[in-house]
């Protein structure tokens, strides 16, 4: 019989929403929250407040044609008085028979109990559950099917509704209105919905244009070759102009056509765990607000023109698209202080990356190719640069809501990415994972049955290379 019992538990289910919820050595004060400036290791978000309050169970029965099996264990939790808020049976891949997940109200009955009781009734038994931090053999929570990330899209920190006091719109009552608009789109939003079409004021396209046709101008000298490639692309399918800002619905069917990758409406910055855990399922959120007019070509959040002109074009790109989903897929379930060097080297790398390309300097982070004002500073000769190691890099601080110090440099943008698989490969984890485009969610691999099954499609799909090599 083999019994694995993993936590995967959020760490602030339960906890009254004033109550400071994280672990300790990422726990700021709400002064600090405020001005998210200078973080350590990159976790300058918060995780999900009340994303999942609960704890999930996946149980298989012992025997596979135990009858009424579901029943008893329901009967388990009840005896302890733990409610239940959700139950579901499958056909299991692990083992012949059924698989039941159930979620449980956090902080109803003995739960610890109710847990003990169960495993000596289970076949198999894996706790999805956010109390990783209290608990050593616990696996932190990750969202198991694309719309699981209904849960956490709208869990964002300091800046959404709410702006920060420094922010250039702070005191701009119709732009605070604005984002507020924006804000609920985005908590409204559940997945397989068209991605909201917004009417963009005069004002706001009159941002874009000027933020538009500033990066255009720097694009062909300062920007990588693969954003280059896939630019004109946007221009003829998805309305990219300087009089038009883009539709986040236009652009992420063009993302589905290209790669597969989708766009979600967010609020605001999600916390890295939740973020790159979107990537996983090649999900990116992407706010839908644009920078305020007072300060185009700089802003110290994410904002539409970063989304569209920094991170989509590279989206479209297969092997950008597969090394994204990599690094989402290691953020699963890993532990806090991994996901902070995952963190971290996405910041280096995805966000403000700087590649050589033909013995040349070039951007090709988001975060660069978004700002005027970074894109010709990083390439001056004011800021340091260094190697890029994900060891090194992982480890280094950032200042958010300003021009980076420091910018790491790849060999080549496939150098970069071979490095950052090659770490995340080292993340532990006693299970392996892998999306299942058809059901559009994430398999824990760990039994011998599911590895059969995955070994018989790689074996079929190697039929289907030789058949077709054959006809070349
Ligand atoms: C993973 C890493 O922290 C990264 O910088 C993330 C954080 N959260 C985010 N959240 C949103 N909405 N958009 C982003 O680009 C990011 N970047
Ligand atoms: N500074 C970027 C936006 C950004 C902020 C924070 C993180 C990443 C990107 C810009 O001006 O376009
Ligand atoms: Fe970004």
């Amino acid at each position: 019989m083999d019994i694995t019992a993993k936590q995967i538990e959020q760490p602030t289910s339960g906890s009254p929403p004033d109550k400071c919820a994280w672990d300790h050595k990422q726990c700021m004060t709400s002064e600090k929250m405020k001005k998210p400036k200078l973080m350590e290791g990159g976790n300058y978000i918060r995780e999900g407040r009340d994303s999942t309050k609960s704890t999930w169970l996946l149980i298989s029965p012992v025997a596979p044609d135990e009858a009424g099996s579901l029943a008893r264990y329901l009967g388990i939790f009840s005896s302890h008085g733990v409610n239940l808020s959700h139950i579901e049976s499958r056909s299991s891949t692990r083992r012949p028979g059924y698989e039941f997940m159930v979620e449980c109200e956090h902080g109803s009955g003995d739960f610890g109990a109710a847990l003990e009781e169960l495993k000596k009734n289970v076949g198999y038994l894996n706790i999805i559950s956010r109390n990783y931090k209290d608990n050593r053999s616990a696996v932190p929570w990750f969202p198991r099917r694309i719309r699981d990330l209904d849960r956490f899209a709208n869990q964002i920190l300091s800046y959404g509704a709410e702006l920060d006091s420094d922010h250039p719109g702070f005191t701009d009552p119709v732009y605070r209105d604005r984002r507020k608009y924006f804000a609920d789109i985005a908590y409204n939003y559940k997945h397989g919905e068209p991605l909201p079409y917004v009417e963009y004021t005069k004002e706001e396209v009159a941002t874009w244009g000027v933020v538009f046709r500033k990066l255009t101008e720097l694009y062909p000298t300062h920007a990588c070759k693969e954003h280059n490639h896939v630019f004109p692309l946007l221009i003829e399918n998805c309305g990219y102009r300087d009089d038009n800002i883009p539709q986040l619905e236009d652009v992420s069917n063009f993302l589905r056509d290209s790669t597969g990758f989708t766009l979600r409406p967010v609020a605001g910055l999600l916390s890295s765990r939740d973020f790159l855990a979107g990537l996983a399922f090649r999900v990116f959120h992407s706010t839908q607000y644009i920078r305020h007019h007072s300060r185009p070509l700089y802003t110290p959040e994410p904002d539409v023109c970063h989304e569209l002109l920094g991170h989509a074009p590279l989206f479209a790109d297969p092997a950008f698209a597969q090394f994204s989903q990599e690094i989402g897929l290691a953020s699963l379930g890993a532990p806090d202080d991994y996901i902070e060097k995952l963190a971290t080297c996405f910041w280096f790398t995805v966000e403000f990356g700087l590649c050589r390309q033909e013995g040349q300097l070039k951007a090709y982070g988001a975060g660069l190719l978004s700002s005027f004002g970074e894109l010709q500073y990083c390439l001056s000769d004011k800021p340091e640069l260094r190697e890029f190691d994900p060891e090194s890099t992982g480890g280094t601080k950032y200042p958010i809501t300003e021009y980076q110090p420091v910018y790491f440099v790849a060999n080549s943008f496939e150098d970069a990415q071979e490095k950052m698989i090659k770490f995340a490969q080292t993340i532990p984890r006693d299970f392996g994972v892998r999306y299942n485009p058809y059901t559009q969610s994430i398999d824990i691999l760990d039994s011998a049955r599911q590895i059969r099954v995955l070994m018989r499609e790689v074996h079929q799909e190697m039929e289907l290379l030789l058949n077709a090599m054959d006809k070349l």
